[in-house]
């Protein structure tokens, strides 16, 4: 059984329309692997990620993460779960601008972690991602790729078991992109699991397996 287990996994919106934002996935993950899920706008990336992060809870199906059957969980479970387990790094950063690239890094263990080995992990991981010159700059001081590169260290700082990014380069030039990309190859190279969702297919020459995601039904090709 993989690191990630979802088996015949939905997930639905109910409003004015029903909205079936992922229609039966099941999905395999190694340890280790990095998979790139592509997929056009609103085809359901974001709800994947959130659904194997217990950022949302599917509407049926069995999700399984490091061996945790989430839909088991109760709400506390699941948030320690997410804590613990799962680093996630987004489209637009989510920094938080009136602090310094160290302090964001350190803000999420804050409660959980003493503060001297909260600042020596939180150092470490970004001088591993070449941020070291940058300790003490505000976001608003950070090229595009070195905020990425702050958002990396902030989601890898508690050693998670999984990555899981959402448009991680989408707002980045080329320049910027290749080098979180780069980062996220030295993560991996390390062993972490990494999953990516992007709608960029230049993406998906990097990691070691591509799937498709079109209207919330995900495939292992596409048809011409
Ligand atoms: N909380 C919600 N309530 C209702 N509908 C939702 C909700 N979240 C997402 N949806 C709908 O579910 C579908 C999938 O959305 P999702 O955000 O997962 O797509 P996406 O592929 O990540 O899109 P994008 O690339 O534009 O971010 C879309 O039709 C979206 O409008």
């Amino acid at each position: 059984m993989g690191i990630i287990h979802l088996k015949n996994v939905q997930v639905e919106y109910n409003g004015f329309n029903t909205i079936h934002a992922l229609q039966d996935v099941s999905l395999s993950i190694e340890k280790g692997e990095w998979i790139t899920i592509l997929g056009p706008s609103g085809s359901g990336k974001t709800t994947l990620l959130n659904v194997i992060g217990g950022m949302e809870r599917s509407s049926s199906g069995e999700v399984e993460v490091v061996g945790i059957q989430l839909d088991k969980l109760s709400d506390d479970s699941l948030q320690d779960f997410r804590r613990e387990k799962i680093g996630y790094i987004f489209q637009h950063y989510r920094l938080f601008d009136q602090f310094t690239v160290l302090e964001n890094v350190m803000l999420p263990q804050w409660p959980y972690m003493s503060k001297k080995e909260n600042e020596e992990r939180a150092t470490a991981m970004l001088s591993k991602l070449h941020m070291s010159h940058r300790l003490y700059h505000l976001p608003g001081e950070l090229s595009g790729g070195e905020k990425q590169r702050t958002a990396i260290a902030r989601a890898m700082v508690h050693s998670p078991e999984i990555l899981l990014c959402d448009e991680p380069t989408g707002n980045l030039d080329r320049e910027n992109r290749d080098n979180v990309l780069s980062c996220l190859e030295g993560l991996h190279q390390e062993g972490m699991t990494i999953l990516i969702v992007t709608h960029d297919e230049e993406i998906a020459k990097y990691g070691d397996r591509v799937l498709f995601l079109r209207d919330g039904i995900l495939k292992e090709r596409v048809e011409a």
